[in-house]
């Protein structure tokens, strides 16, 4: 232990003096020092760090103004520093607003809001302020033009880090040739080692934002490397959108309650959540009450030859109503019971108060609340044989002198029967009906209100006692079964839920309440917050940067994850120009961002390296990792709130329902892969075969004719049956010209034939002729079944020249002799 440790509670005054050591940090002088955090931790980083910053928010601002973004970065060395400029064409900023998005941290406009954007935390481009003054003692210099006004703002600014605001060096009107937009110049200590992140940043945010214009100049580079836009087409526009009862947390629900209008729950529920109207607010409450209160438990009542007289306990419950409105109130309460099932006690009171209605409307005598009261408890120890003390009357010889047999207990021995195996035996499941009656007795009230884990615990526990008493076990799915056929007939309560304000005071409350909204089944959350980019455009933007034989893309259905939905979508590129060596290379995408650093503590690469791609074709060395070969394996995750390891926004957490949702994406498109790779090697091994019998047949012949004497056999047409091939062989009789088309494959085949003919083709059997300057195009479009023949046929006037192509079938399973 040090001296300082061994003496801190000798000293007097050391509180106090720890205490002036004490002060507020700002969250600006916290990031100064842990600039890493958002991904400044080099020169060559901070480089690509402030780009991407800058581009994500150009990229994300000309979009949300319906503008087609026209981005341009330059990186220029001046002296022992470089010089950053980014400028878009966006809707601007206002005068107001730009000190503070540029000269304080955490100041933003999407931090909020539930929709999806490429910013989230209202931290990355002060930040990049932050860095460049740390670096280079430069202010940032900003000039932005909001649309629809004639000058622009020129702005010098840094950022104050003892108070994290804006310090404002220079502020005067300018003028600016772009119509709208921002222009960013910072300097900062840096150097262009990170080039190929810096590359594949600005490459892959054209693979995945084909609507953007890119235009990159910096030292290294002669010529801009310019990405142009392939469509004109914005991506869909999102909407915000509240939370989904599904992924909120219990602080924040406990916000929520704390900070509504609503009174009641259902309102609550209604106002504060998506997907939440009338129905779904009343199935959440109902599961609240489930948990809340917990079920009433439902009994059966007295069957005909039941000597437990409802009737008779009601009438001798009632006084002074006169015997006619006293008969017809007990019978009527005793033919309303007899009527149902099972009953609990509220249900029971419901009926009484019914009768008593009723009864009342026909006598013309008052039936009180004292007296439904009164006839309640009696017919409800009439069904149950509670007594007024508390036992239930004969559930056991417990010295009161009411050892018949329970009511309760006959009607646990019928469920516990039902739910347990036949093997057991009948004491065991007397023994645990009596067991269980004597529980039920002994609970709060005589409603015999219980919650599922206090169920649970009570069927564990009469469970115990059994095999203790008489070594019958009930295992581990029997008391399952068990509790389940008491809760399934127990009845939620009909109480009212608490209002919204005491929720919010009850810790136990609020999380009753986040247990019902995440147990009820509600619909997942509307995706018009989010903008994917579609399965058709991933694949695009992979042919666009990538020239390969074979592309597969998928998008998912959206799923939640607290609270936020996210899509995942997965393409893979196989083969051509894509180099074979090493492992794959993957693309990672969130909310159209491209991620270059930490791929390595990614969730993404995590779900890649489990899958077993062996079985997808893929060469993968030990069984797990990633695969190697000429492939590229791209993954987007677009969220209204994406779960990052850090604020540099570097990597996906490791978050289940996601995980599983990328594993799904990239298999979907995997498994074409799969079918292209097993294909292509089908198709390998049929040429290799072709060729071999291409050069034995015509061997074979010869010695077949020799041997024999006779003439060489025609083989002609042999390698088409033998490899079950299409054939199309040319006859020409004078001027008849016939293809004859022979289908040996075991399918029927569609095809699409085309002669190019040297001189005008006449008498054509069907199909079309185009005259192309001196040259004709007869073309057909046969179908020719399995094992069938066609023959097409035309005339040619004198000589002529010839050439066939054939469509619709594979070259590997064609024989042209034509
Ligand atoms: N080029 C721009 N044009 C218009 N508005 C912008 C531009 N750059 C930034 N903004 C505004 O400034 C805010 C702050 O930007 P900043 O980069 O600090 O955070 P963010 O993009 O919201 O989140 P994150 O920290 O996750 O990047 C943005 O939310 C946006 O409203």
């Amino acid at each position: 232990m040090t001296s300082f440790q061994s003496t801190i509670g000798d000293e007097e005054g050391i509180a106090e003096e720890l205490a002036e050591g004490q002060r507020e940090i700002s969250i600006a002088e916290f990031f100064e020092k842990n600039k890493h955090m958002l991904g400044f931790d080099s020169g060559a980083r901070g480089l690509v760090t402030a780009v991407k910053e800058a581009v994500d928010n150009a990229l994300d601002a000309t979009e949300e103004a319906g503008v087609l973004p026209d981005i341009y970065i330059e990186i220029e060395e001046v002296g022992d520093y470089y010089r950053l400029v980014i400028e878009d064409n966006g809707p601007g900023i206002t005068k107001e607003q730009l000190p503070k998005v540029f000269g304080k941290l955490l100041y933003g406009s999407r931090f909020h809001a539930r929709e999806q954007s490429r910013g989230q935390q209202g931290i990355g481009i002060s930040a990049a302020v932050l860095y460049s003054q740390l670096t280079s003692g430069q202010p940032a210099k900003i000039t932005s033009r909001p649309k629809g006004q004639s000058r622009a703002q020129y702005f010098e600014l840094i950022i104050d880090t003892d108070t994290n605001e804006p310090e404002i060096k220079a502020d005067e009107e300018t003028t600016w040739d772009r119509p709208h937009g921002t222009r960013i110049e910072l300097e900062m200590e840096a150097n262009m080692r990170a080039r190929q992140q810096l590359h594949d940043y600005v490459k892959h945010t054209a693979v995945v934002n084909p609507h953007a214009r890119l235009e990159l100049r910096e030292p290294g580079l002669d010529e801009p490397l310019k990405f142009e836009r392939a469509t004109d087409e914005l991506p869909a526009e999102t909407e915000e959108i509240r939370p989904h009862p599904h992924g909120v947390e219990l602080g924040a629900l406990i916000k929520m309650l704390e900070a509504t209008e609503s009174y009641s729950v259902s309102g609550f529920l209604q106002e504060e959540f998506t997907r939440v109207g009338k129905k779904t607010a009343d199935s959440v409450i109902d599961n609240f009450r489930d948990v809340y209160y917990g079920r009433e438990l439902a009994w059966s009542p007295p069957r005909a030859h039941d000597d437990r007289d409802v009737a008779a306990a009601v009438a001798d419950a009632v006084a002074n109503k006169g015997k006619a409105a006293t008969t017809a109130f007990a019978e009527g309460v005793a033919e309303t019971v007899a009527g149902n099932d099972r009953l609990s006690r509220s249900e029971l009171a419901a009926i009484v108060g019914n009768v008593a209605e009723n009864v009342e409307g026909d006598t013309g005598k008052t039936f009180g609340g004292t007296v439904r009261e009164n006839a309640v408890d009696a017919a409800w120890r009439a069904i149950t044989g509670v007594d007024a003390d508390g036992d239930a009357a004969g559930a056991a010889d417990d010295g009161d002198g009411d050892d018949a047999e329970s009511p309760l207990v006959a009607d646990a021995y019928a469920l516990v029967d039902d739910a347990t195996s036949t093997r057991k035996d009948d004491a065991a499941v007397r023994a645990m009906a009596e067991a269980l009656a004597r529980r039920f007795a002994n609970l709060d009230g005589e409603a015999f209100r219980i919650a599922r884990d206090d169920l649970e615990r009570l069927v564990a526990d009469a469970a115990n006692f059994v095999a203790e008493q008489r070594d019958a076990t009930f295992g581990e799915t029997a008391r399952e079964n068990v509790v389940e056929a008491f809760w399934s007939r127990a009845r939620t309560v009909p109480d009212d839920p608490p209002k919204v304000k005491s929720i919010a005071g009850d810790r136990d409350a609020a999380a009753d309440l986040l247990e019902a909204m995440r147990t009820t089944d509600i619909l997942a959350p509307p995706t018009d917050c989010l903008a994917p980019i579609t399965a058709e455009l991933v694949e695009a933007g992979l042919r666009k940067e990538y020239d390969a034989d074979f592309y597969a893309a998928a998008t998912r259905d959206a799923e939640v994850h607290g609270g936020d939905p996210f899509i995942v979508e997965a393409g893979i590129a196989y083969g051509g120009e894509i180099p074979a060596e090493g492992s794959v290379e993957l693309l990672r995408f969130a909310n159209r961002v491209p991620l270059v650093y930490q791929r390595g503590a990614c969730a993404t690469t995590d779900v890649i390296k489990s899958i077993g791609w062996r079985n997808y074709g893929l060469d993968q060395p030990g069984g797990s990792g990633l695969p190697n070969g000429p492939a590229v394996i791209s993954i987007h995750v677009a969220s209204t709130n994406v779960p990052f390891t850090s604020e540099s926004k570097d990597a996906l957490a490791n978050v289940p329902a996601i995980e599983d949702e990328i594993e799904l994406a990239v298999r979907e498109a995997a498994r074409e892969l799969k079918s292209y790779l097993n294909k292509r090697r089908s198709m390998q091994q049929r040429r290799e075969k072709q060729d071999v019998l291409g050069k034995i047949l015509p061997e074979m012949a010869d010695k077949v004719s020799e041997v024999t004497g006779r003439s060489r056999p025609d083989i002609d047409g042999a390698l088409a049956r033998i490899m079950n091939n299409v054939s199309v062989e040319r006859e020409v009789d004078g001027e008849t010209v016939t293809l004859v088309v022979e289908n040996h494959s075991d399918v029927n085949e569609q095809l699409e034939i085309t002669d190019i003919v040297s001189a005008e083709p006449t008498d054509l059997s069907d199909g079309t002729v185009v005259d192309m300057d001196g040259e004709w195009f007869v073309q057909w479009k046969p179908e020719v079944p399995s094992g069938d023949e066609r023959e097409l046929t035309y005339a040619v006037d004198g000589e002529a020249d010839f050439e066939v192509s054939v469509g619709g079938v594979e070259t590997e399973k064609l024989t042209v002799n034509a």
